[in-house]
């Protein structure tokens, strides 16, 4: 596995004010990983210290083999980034800004074009490619941001929340857009504030809080680090349903036919189900398996801070 990012006890502090403490992540080349966090949290801190616009004060970061501190010009020509400070010029056509991007990467003029052209049909900008961005929803001022980062060709891109404010439609293109560029060899760190988007598109996601991450994994690794997740069975009759009660426990729906039956959702818990199941001959018509989704994951993980937070204990 080639990491295209490797940090090592990075650590940023405002002041007294420690955003993070010792924070150590990797990401595979190829892959998409998220950063959620509450707000204030550290992300956007954390993206600017990755692509080089803000100087950490401890740590040892690798961006697509570079050391940040020994070559951060390095980083900055395999990378782009795009989120809350927008590169979009709102003077110029979306076609003009593209243009200009392809300049300060010293593409030719042809190539420019070229490009330039290639990006308004990927992102559906040609329309609106001779208009300026004023005149843009808030989805194609998004894609014409990312078509921007994409002129250079990095092979890592910083998504600093994406979606936000988009609408579940505009939302939806850029997820597929994500998408294909990860298919195309890109890595993506991703922050959101939607969880849904985490566990639609990250293949890794870490939850930043207190200055430190406090969970890192697949969505379905931090879904079991957290109790509620259930095995539902489904029975033909109440007889078969008393049965599996009678042995397993858990709660019983007795109009649905179904018992619940706590479980993390592995597939060691659910071979001992199973196994249970075969030795007391309970007959099973059907088994789903329920995990919390990544919002339970998210309170769970982040409830202490904010409630010391609200008490104003904070670091005390
Ligand atoms: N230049 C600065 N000077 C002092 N404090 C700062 C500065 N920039 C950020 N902070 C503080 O650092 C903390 C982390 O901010 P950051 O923007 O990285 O959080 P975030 O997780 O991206 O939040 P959000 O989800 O709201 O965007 C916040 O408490 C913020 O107030």
């Amino acid at each position: 596995m080639t990491l295209a990012i490797n940090v090592a006890g990075l650590r940023k502090s405002y002041g007294d004010k420690v955003v993070l403490d010792g924070i150590d992540l990797t990401v595979a080349e190829g892959t998409i990983f998220s950063l959620l966090g509450p707000n204030g949290a550290g992300k956007t801190t954390t993206v600017q210290i990755l692509s080089t616009l803000l100087t950490a004060d401890d740590g040892k970061v690798v961006v697509a083999g570079h050391d940040l501190a020994a070559n951060p010009s390095g980083v900055r020509g395999s990378i782009g980034v795009t989120g809350q400070f927008s590169a979009v010029d709102n003077m110029l056509t979306g076609e003009e800004n593209l243009l200009l991007m392809a300049d300060l990467h010293h593409l030719s003029k042809a190539e420019g074009r070229t490009r330039a052209a290639e990006l308004l049909a990927q992102f559906d900008l040609v329309d609106a490619a001779s208009k300026t961005p004023m005149t843009y929803s808030g989805g194609m001022r998004r894609r014409l941001d990312l078509a921007m980062t994409l002129v250079g060709n990095p092979r890592i891109i910083f998504l600093d929340e994406p979606t936000t404010g988009l609408d579940p439609r505009s939302r939806r293109t850029m997820w597929d857009i994500i998408r294909q560029l990860v298919k195309d060899g890109v890595t993506i760190f991703l922050t959101t504030q939607y969880l849904e988007e985490a566990d639609q598109l990250a293949d890794r996601i870490a939850v930043l809080n207190g200055g430190k991450l406090v969970a890192e994994g697949t969505a379905d690794q931090l879904k079991r680090l957290i109790p509620g997740g259930h095995v539902r069975l489904q029975f033909a009759d109440i007889p078969r349903l008393n049965h599996a009660a009678h042995v397993l426990g858990g709660t019983r729906d007795d109009d649905a036919l179904t018992l619940s039956v706590p479980s993390d959702g592995g597939v060691q818990s659910l071979r001992s189900l199973l196994d249970q199941l075969a030795i007391d001959l309970v007959e099973v018509d059907s088994l789903s398996v329920h995990l919390p989704d990544l919002d339970d994951v998210f309170f769970a993980m982040t409830a202490k801070e904010t409630a010391d937070e609200h008490t104003g204990t904070r670091g005390a």
